[in-house]
């Protein structure tokens, strides 16, 4: 069970739902400076995203839970990160599946399908969990959420 406590996001929205997933999945950072993490190697990724909203659907849902869990874990669970091309390029540090973009890849991805639903929530907050002892948060500038 997940029961971690995460960074507050501050908003003026009515609702706010949180989804914890844990994603077993290897990576390698494919650059020289990258030290050990230029080499193949595995995680457990500790993921929560957070969508706020002033609306729900007709189901009574901001967005379904399941939903954001098939989007991400979906995608990712027991792969190599760096083999999804549509997330991830090797050629190009940008999109190099590194806790920050992995973070920022959720984000797009989650709010890519929030954009399409009409009550029109959003994506607020992303955290992922790379180690015990490293994690990023990613937050969309203010004129996107
Ligand atoms: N800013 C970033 N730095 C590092 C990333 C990253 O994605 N963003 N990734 C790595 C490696 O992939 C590695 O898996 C994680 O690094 P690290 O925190 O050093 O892992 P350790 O378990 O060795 O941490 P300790 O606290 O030293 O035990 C590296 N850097
Ligand atoms: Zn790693």
């Amino acid at each position: 069970m997940m029961h971690q406590l995460y960074p507050q996001v501050f908003h003026d929205y009515c609702y706010e739902l949180n989804k914890d997933m844990h994603i077993a999945a290897a990576h390698f950072i494919p650059h020289q400076l990258a030290g050990k993490c230029a080499h193949i190697h595995g995680h457990t990724y500790v993921v929560n995203i957070t969508v706020a909203g002033d609306a729900l659907d007709e189901t009574g849902f901001l967005v379904n839970f399941q939903k954001l869990k098939q989007l991400v874990h979906g995608k990712l669970d027991h792969t190599l990160l760096n083999d999804h091309q549509d997330w991830f390029d090797s050629k190009n540090s940008e999109h190099f599946p590194t806790t920050e973009i992995v973070a920022r890849k959720i984000y797009e991805v989650v709010q890519d399908y929030l954009d399409a639903l009409p009550h029109k929530p959003k994506c607020l907050q992303v955290f992922v969990r790379e180690t015990p002892t490293s994690y990023v948060v990613y937050r969309p500038k203010a004129g996107d959420r």
